[in-house]
């Protein structure tokens, strides 16, 4: 599967990305035409259907194989009072993940989907980004293609998620650099951070762009200055996917975010990309909006981990069941018109 051996190649891979199947995608188009109901009645299934079709390169996409993967990583701004827990939950939450208790555990089974834990260096966390870079090139490369391992040549649909105490703000700082805005348009309340620590936020988030938004010339840059280790993962892993064709399910703002440097680059970059749903964050809505995608649940949802992407997937799953087992109106003999 994909490795990125350096910053070249991985800009190289951004600026040619590949495109889904305009003969799979026309062919499912087609047969949604022939099935038994009203034209655009099964709404967005329908689209889910045809964008899996044009992905997969079929006219009848299948769904065996979906891989989740968390991805956790430590920060070195979680020492600002920017969070409402502290900086060892991460770890703690790490070994929930692995020991099968924590709600990704349990969502991941019920979407029968196979689940990756990646911790990323949790006893060195990453430079506090509003006084210097999160990671070195190196750190930021090895944390790209530890995303990027997590996809198998099976993989028919890869959902990302996360674990970091504090990473709302790195999040919140890559979306205001790739977007434009500030600190008080991009940073929410996280965990639950109260007033104070929501002040803190914004204003590390500030200090962040001041600092580096002129050298942020390039997405693995910005990736590395501003972003974190679990951060760089996503969004390796959601490059990757995209080389490999593999459509994704995102989950909440910091997923979303981990692409924000990629879309800054190729505005189309997410067209491999279903938006699970809009999170209680109050800038994913916005965020969602830049990447130029819908959300398909709104469930108030703030854990990440990959929660709410995992919720989605039995809609992709009907999307597909629909469109592959439906029986059209000349095989049930049902009139047209
Ligand atoms: O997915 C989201 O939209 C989301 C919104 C708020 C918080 N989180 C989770 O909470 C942690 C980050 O929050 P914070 O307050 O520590 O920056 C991190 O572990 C995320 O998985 C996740
Ligand atoms: C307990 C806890 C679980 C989480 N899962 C994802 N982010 C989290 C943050 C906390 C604090």
């Amino acid at each position: 599967m994909i490795r990125f051996a350096d910053r070249a190649s991985l800009l190289a891979a951004l600026d040619n990305l590949p495109a889904p199947c305009a003969v799979s995608t026309g062919a499912a188009r087609a047969r949604q035409a022939e099935l038994t109901k009203p034209p655009g009645s099964l709404g967005r299934l329908e689209d889910i259907a045809v964008f899996m079709a044009g992905w997969q390169g079929t006219a009848v996409p299948r769904l065996h194989h979906v891989r989740g993967a968390v991805f956790a990583g430590n920060h070195g701004i979680a020492q600002q009072g920017v969070s409402a827990f502290p900086p060892e939950v991460t770890r703690q939450m790490v070994d929930n993940f692995m020991a099968g208790g924590a709600a990704i555990n349990v969502l991941a089974r019920c979407c029968e989907a196979q689940l990756s834990i990646v911790p990323l260096d949790l006893d060195r966390p990453t430079g506090d980004i509003a006084q210097e870079p999160a990671m070195s090139d190196a750190e930021c490369l090895k944390a790209l293609n530890a995303g990027a391992a997590v996809l198998t040549p099976e993989t028919q649909l890869l959902f990302v998620g996360e674990m970091g105490i504090g990473n709302t703000t790195p999040a919140a700082a890559l979306a205001a650099a790739a977007f434009g805005g500030d600190g008080n348009q991009w940073c929410g309340y996280g965990t639950g951070v109260g007033p104070d620590g929501l002040a803190r936020k914004i204003k590390a988030v500030d200090r962040a762009l001041a600092l580096h938004h002129e050298h942020c010339t390039d997405p693995f840059e910005t990736l590395r200055r501003l972003g974190g280790r679990e951060i760089a993962a996503m969004a390796g892993a959601i490059l990757a996917a995209r080389l490999h064709r593999i459509p994704v399910l995102l989950d909440g703002f910091i997923a979303s975010a981990a692409i924000a440097p990629f879309t800054a680059r190729q505005p189309r970059f997410a067209d491999h990309c279903i938006a699970a749903h809009c999170s209680a964050e109050a800038a994913h809505q916005i965020l969602l909006e830049r990447l130029g995608l819908q959300p398909l649940l709104r469930l108030g949802l703030r854990l990440g981990e990959g929660s709410g992407a995992a919720l989605a997937v039995p809609i992709i799953r009907a999307a597909i069941a629909t469109h592959g087992a439906m029986a059209t109106f000349a095989e049930a003999k049902v009139a047209r018109s």
